[in-house]
């Protein structure tokens, strides 16, 4: 049989693409040359890692600040305390989860011989580790939940070289679907932050977990030079930087020809190191997914696979017995946070009849009960002003009370779901004995009247059927359309209940949805 020698083909460890599994009897020889292994060793022997500095050309720096970062940016407090009080919640929505991902690691360069009839032992014919899988994250149009996130994603280990010049199967990436205005930020594991948090408060018993997360920083490796800071992550170090078949470690330790290989492979390891730190990163704010995405985007990149034992042979070394171990893979956390996007939020106290107008206003089903906290959960709603007229959505999120922004009531952890939106809109009761005060006090609680005035604001003071007649009730709504003309906020009085003034609302909340002056 004579074997064709197309160099153009032989499989070089630099830029050469991958060679699919073969199968047949028949293969094709490939593997590279001694000529073109001293070619490419040489190489290596010009690009030490000293010589290579700190800069990887093109690719930023691998040098790294130390920056310290608030523990409640590298945590989540709702998720913390969901967890820890097991507060209820309603049907299967979640919006918060902290998941543990995995990309595999490279599958390990062989140590082979060819062999036929005529050869007991040919030239080296071990082939490469395939590469381990990457996770992948997709935001996607259609999902309204983080119910189906598994705790932990594992990307597959790629397969190991074989004889023959095969190279291992590459490991399957994992994809992670999310649905479209969920933001991933890296963060410490969940264990981990539980440790720190209850050793400050055995410290100060008095503190509270809000305070412990703003106050307690932890230190974070952040590569300089980057306009937006990014988190440096890192891989487990090697355990070995060669495997050896036949002859040991120390057998090979004793030899010229492989000490001046493995000086060389240094710099080939390094550079495999430097890429590793390039793509390693991720950025501190997180990665907002506010857009459906037409390609995923790669979270933890898979291990590189190793260099089979073909790639050593060199006119000095013609029984190369050892190969490279696949790069390890990364193993981190992340936290998965859904901020609806809705262009109203209907912000209120609890039972001030948000899930109501909802109902009447939209397609939305939400559950209207006389009791408080009858919403526990975001619920969207789609408005249309009729065929072919203008469409907005409106959020209802649970009721907000007193002390909410200290996690009283069911807290403001909802508040994300509006944090989005163009307009805010306060439902008050006039039921209520001083419904003025109400406005004041969710102003108060959902941050203050500067970041009220970053919003569009409608005032809608509902439940005007009750009283109806009475001049204390008329009063207490010119009460609050005073003080909202202050603000330049447009106020409306209606009965969801009754469905009044029902028509209006829509029109006021079309505006209200609309972007403000300064943003067209
Ligand atoms: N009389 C009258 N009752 C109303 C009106 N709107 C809502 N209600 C009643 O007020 C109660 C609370 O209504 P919901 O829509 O559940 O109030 P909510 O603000 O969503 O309450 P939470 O889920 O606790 O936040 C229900 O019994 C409604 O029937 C109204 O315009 N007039």
């Amino acid at each position: 049989m004579t074997i064709v020698r197309s160099s153009f083909l032989r499989r070089q460890p630099w830029g050469r693409g991958r060679f699919p599994r073969l199968y047949s009897t028949k293969v094709p020889d490939n593997a590279p040359r001694a000529a073109d292994n001293e070619q490419w060793l040489e190489t290596l022997r010009h690009t030490t890692p000293a010589k290579q500095g700190r800069q990887w050309p093109g690719r930023g720096t691998s040098q790294t600040d130390l920056i310290e970062v608030p523990l409640g940016d590298v945590t989540s407090i709702n998720y913390l305390q969901r967890y820890n009080k097991h507060k209820h919640s309603q049907g299967n929505f979640v919006d918060v989860r902290i998941v543990k991902c995995r990309s595999g690691a490279g599958g390990s360069g062989a140590v082979s011989f060819f062999r036929d009839a005529g050869r007991s032992i040919g030239p080296p014919d071990g082939g490469d580790g395939g590469a381990g899988g990457s996770i992948y994250v997709q935001a996607v149009a259609g999902l309204g939940s983080l119910a189906k996130m598994k705790t932990t994603y594992i990307g597959e280990d790629g397969e190991a070289g074989a004889a023959r010049q095969l190279d291992g199967v590459n490991g399957k990436d994992i994809l992670i679907q999310v649905p479209v205005g969920t933001v991933v930020k890296w963060c410490l594991p969940p264990q981990k932050v539980r440790e720190l948090v209850e050793k400050e408060l055995w410290k100060d018993q008095g503190t509270t977990l809000r305070s412990i997360l703003a106050s307690k920083t932890i230190p974070l490796n952040s590569p300089c030079g980057s306009n937006e800071k990014t988190i440096q992550l890192y891989r487990h170090q090697m355990a070995e930087s060669w495997l050896f078949k036949d002859k040991s470690k120390e057998y090979h330790e004793t030899k010229d020809w492989f000490k001046i290989l493995h000086k060389k492979m240094e710099a080939y390891d390094h550079s495999l190191k430097q890429s590793e730190m390039f793509y390693d990163r991720f950025p501190l704010n997180g990665l907002d997914l506010e857009q459906p995405m037409s390609k995923p985007v790669c979270l933890l990149k898979g291990g590189k696979g190793g260099l089979g034992n073909m790639h050593f042979l060199t006119n000095v070394i013609r029984n190369p017995r050892f190969s490279k171990p696949g790069r390890n893979g990364l193993e981190q956390y992340f936290l998965f946070e859904l901020k609806s996007i809705a262009d109203l939020g209907l912000i209120g106290l609890p039972n001030a009849g948000k899930s109501t107008i909802l109902n009447k206003i939209s397609n939305a089903k939400p559950k209207i009960g006389h009791w408080q906290f009858t919403t526990l959960n975001p619920t969207i709603g789609t408005v249309s002003l009729g065929f072919g007229q203008d469409v907005f959505t409106v959020a209802d999120i649970p009721g907000i009370i007193e002390g909410a922004s200290l996690d009283k009531g069911m807290g403001l952890e909802f508040l994300r779901h509006i944090e989005r939106s163009k307009g805010w809109v306060f439902v008050l009761n006039l039921a209520n004995e001083n419904p003025l005060n109400e406005l004041r006090l969710l102003i108060d609680e959902v941050g203050g009247l500067e970041k009220v005035k970053t919003k569009n604001v409608l005032i809608v003071c509902n439940k005007a059927d009750i009283d109806f007649d009475n001049s204390k009730s008329l009063a207490k709504y010119l009460q609050v359309e005073q003080f909202s003309k202050g603000q330049e906020w447009d106020c409306l009085p209606i009965s969801a209940l009754k469905e009044e003034n029902i028509e209006v609302l829509k029109q006021k909340l079309l505006q209200c949805a609309r972007p403000s002056h300064d943003e067209k």
